[in-house]
């Protein structure tokens, strides 16, 4: 097969007529506005520098037609977008664009979509062993879920908590955690503190916060060692930071804590369940998410295909995967964390600031478990499922039970120093590691589970490690805007590079539709390349 043919389906070969004129469509889709909209339009519209870009004088090493690295003759196939990465980020973006009439090919390396989201039948009910919950201030993944269709219950919690620090087993009800009355006023001043300082933290330009050299250079645990005096109040941001970043207040620099705050609504949104980011499940599980936006894509998503090198010349991009397939497309949305783009050739004009972003996130440390049990023995004993620990190995603990609660289910994770201790060790030790904390927690009888599922996301190669990419201290401010300026071509999504929801299904929606919004305006210019329409095959 060989010849001309107009950006095609899945391996262009099939012409998809926009209901207009290429070139006099207006670009704009309609999301609603979100913080940064005026600065988001200003870029949709102003001419991006695609053209000027330096790496653009040279011609590509992969032109369609030509001879691969490898020696083989490249199977080349025209769009108007390659999408890489089939996460809810990447799945977005095609979607969007798909809708709005352009042509995409969404390229996967894992075997399936959905990232880091993975819902799978355990004791005859779904339960998700990666991203789970959504709250009330989550707007981007709520209306894409509605427009999806899918249905969501509320988190169980109601009935006692247990708070496990220092030791010691405590027991509490309401918001208010059992700690002395001097850590709960000190941990209340210290909320506002945080909440207060967040507010002056710009999510377009973090760098430009009042003092935001200092704020980078300076980790979480400094700052707590210097304006946090009772033990009570320093134990609960621990067990907090643990909860939501999966990483250690020591490895965060506190800029970017101070930025994600922001990014989430606020600390209490953040680590609560009624009113907060755990206020809601999905039926059937987070991933359905990802399995409804890959079914409307059909064959435009490829999967096991690992991507290699995103290179660009003056009329494309050249995007390579194993297996010495190659995609030809106008523009490419690169949707995956930057810790896993670091693996990817983007060629040698690609900034030292996005070079800093792909080499300073690393992910943070999540091992997640799901226990089953034949009866829900801790609701019946009074307890809500939720527990909070320092000592570990499960740190954070939530009822996992079905929406009907006919299949009961408890949900803990290894986070930070805990999940890369235990990243190593035998899964069944893990596990049964994992239930001696639940029955610690709620009773002997967590020991005897009708089934057990974890997934360490520290050994996922598609993720190395969860939630969330993390800048190191200093990052932040030197990477600068890189995180989300387009280098020519390519433009970048993914839930690190959100504004808001940053970290969460939210951002990852967020980042789709954004960056959907730049590739529109981009691809409703006139054409002004002949390559475009050109795709040459073996
Ligand atoms: C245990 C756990 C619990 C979580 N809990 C929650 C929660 O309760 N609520 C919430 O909102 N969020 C939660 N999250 C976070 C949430 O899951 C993520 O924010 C979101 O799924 C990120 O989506 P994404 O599309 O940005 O990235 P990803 O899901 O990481 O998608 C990137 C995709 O790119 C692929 N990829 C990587 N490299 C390449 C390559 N070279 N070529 C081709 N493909 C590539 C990957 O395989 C992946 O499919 C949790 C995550 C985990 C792991």
């Amino acid at each position: 097969m060989g010849g001309i043919v107009a950006p095609g389906r899945a391996r262009g070969d099939v012409r998809e007529t926009p209901p207009w004129p290429r070139g006099s469509r207006p670009y704009a889709l309609s999301f609603p506005p979100r913080p940064g909209e005026t600065a988001r339009r200003t870029l949709a519209k102003a001419p991006l520098p695609g053209s000027q870009h330096p790496l653009l004088a040279r011609p590509s090493r992969h032109a369609p037609g030509v001879k691969s690295r490898a020696g083989g003759h490249m199977d080349a196939s025209a769009v108007d977008a390659v999408i890489v990465g089939a996460g809810v980020a990447g799945l977005t973006a095609a979607r969007a664009l798909r809708r709005v009439g352009f042509s995409v090919a969404v390229l996967e390396a894992r075997e399936r979509v959905g990232g880091r989201t993975l819902s799978q039948s355990l004791g005859g009910e779904v339960v998700d062993l990666g991203g789970q919950w959504v709250g009330p201030q989550q707007r981007h993944v709520l209306r894409l879920a509605d427009e999806l269709g899918l249905r969501r219950f509320p988190q169980h919690h109601r009935g006692t908590k247990v708070l496990e620090v220092r030791g010691e087993r405590r027991t509490y009800r309401g918001q208010v955690p059992s700690l002395p009355l001097l850590s709960l006023l000190d941990l209340q001043r210290v909320i506002w503190k945080l909440d207060g300082l967040a507010k002056r933290v710009p999510l377009e330009r973090p760098g430009a916060a009042p003092r935001a050299a200092e704020w980078d250079a300076l980790t979480l645990e400094e700052w707590k060692q210097r304006h946090v005096p009772t033990w009570g109040a320093r134990a609960a941001l621990d067990i907090a930071t643990r909860a939501v970043f999966a990483a250690e207040p020591s490895e965060l620099s506190f800029l970017h804590f101070l930025f994600y705050v922001h990014s989430n609504h606020g600390l209490m949104p953040l680590t609560t369940i009624e009113g907060g980011a755990q206020a809601e499940r999905f039926t059937g599980g987070a991933q359905t998410l990802g399995l409804r936006m890959a079914g409307e894509l059909g064959a435009r998503v490829h999967l096991s295909t690992p991507v290699r090198a995103v290179l660009q010349d003056e009329g494309g991009v050249t995007v390579t995967a194993d297996g010495d397939r190659a995609w030809r497309a106008r523009y490419a949305v690169v949707a995956v964390p930057p810790a896993l783009a670091e693996r990817i050739d983007f060629g040698a004009a690609l900034p030292p600031e996005r070079r800093r972003a792909h080499a300073d996130l690393p992910m943070g440390s999540v091992i997640k478990v799901v226990a089953t049990y034949e009866r829900p023995f801790w609701r019946e004993a009074g307890f809500s499922g939720e527990a909070v620990s320092d000592t570990g190995p499960v740190r954070l603990c939530f009822d996992d039970c079905s929406a009907d609660g006919h299949h009961p289910a408890l949900v803990g994770f290894f986070l930070g120093e805990t999940a890369r201790q235990w990243t190593h060790r035998p899964p069944a030790e893990r596990r049964r590691a994992a239930l001696e904390s639940f029955a610690r927690f709620f009773g002997p009888q967590a020991l005897r589970p009708t089934a057990v599922a974890d997934l360490d996301w520290i050994a996922e190669p598609w993720s190395k490690g969860c939630y969330v990419g993390l800048p190191r201290p200093g990052a932040l401010t030197a990477i600068g805007d890189a995180l989300r300026a387009p280098f020519g071509r390519v433009h970048w999504a993914g839930t690190e590079t959100a504004l808001e929801g940053c970290g969460y299904l939210d951002g990852a929606v967020e980042s789709g539709e954004r960056a959907a919004t730049e590739l529109a305006a981009r691809l409703s210019l006139p054409a002004t390349s002949p390559s475009r329409v050109q795709v040459v095959t073996g």
